[in-house]
């Protein structure tokens, strides 16, 4: 399947979850059996060339994905969860997205010294909950060079926020506009 293929199986709501928000709906995708292992093959494909030994994915779509990639390529697969939700001690930080503000937490435990993780998530707006992912996993140690996406919004500028942070950025399918 191509990545136009792809990108046709995304569905655009718009004025979700504010006025004036085009909402890029990856249900669709992932309902589709052919549309989510071919976006897992090709993920999969990409992260393989890479020099990562680990895979951290975002709270909740991130989860999807990041979980998929991992268990492909035999590596661990971490967490960044959302506020309140991990049963053990947590660092955190609190960080702005395209539609509102949250806060990320994860278990320092789980990254061990210099790690090279993989960040991995459904979708780049502006990169403010991916640059605070990795700012947390590089706050208990990890190595994150690299970030990795099934959609980016390039009108939006995340892979400039995640490159002033050293932080390569590879999307599958973008969209223009908001
Ligand atoms: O680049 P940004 O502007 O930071 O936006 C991107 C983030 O927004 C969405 O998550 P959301 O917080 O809506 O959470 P969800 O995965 O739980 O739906 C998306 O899954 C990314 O994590
Ligand atoms: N436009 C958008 N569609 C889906 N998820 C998003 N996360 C941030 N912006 C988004």
């Amino acid at each position: 399947m191509t990545p136009d293929a792809l990108k046709a199986l995304v569905r655009t709501v718009p004025d979700f979850p504010r006025p004036g928000i085009l909402f890029r709906d990856i249900t669709t995708l992932i309902a589709d059996g052919e549309g989510l292992a071919a976006t897992v093959d090709l993920l999969t494909q990409r992260a393989a060339a890479l020099d990562v030994e680990a895979i951290a994915g975002i709270e909740a779509r991130g989860f999807i994905f990041g979980a998929a990639v991992a268990a492909r390529l035999g590596l661990g697969f971490l967490p960044v969860r959302k506020r309140g939700k991990l049963p053990v001690p947590t660092i955190g930080i609190d960080y702005a997205l395209e539609y509102g503000t949250d806060r990320l937490e994860i278990d320092p435990h789980l990254v061990g010294q210099g790690s090279r993780f993989l960040l991995l998530d459904d979708l780049l707006a502006t990169g403010g909950t991916a640059r605070a992912a990795a700012l947390l996993l590089r706050e208990a140690g990890a190595t994150v060079d690299h970030a990795q996406f099934v959609i980016g919004l390039p009108d939006l500028d995340g892979a400039t926020m995640l490159a002033k942070e050293g932080i390569t950025t590879d999307c599958l399918i973008t969209f223009a506009g908001h």
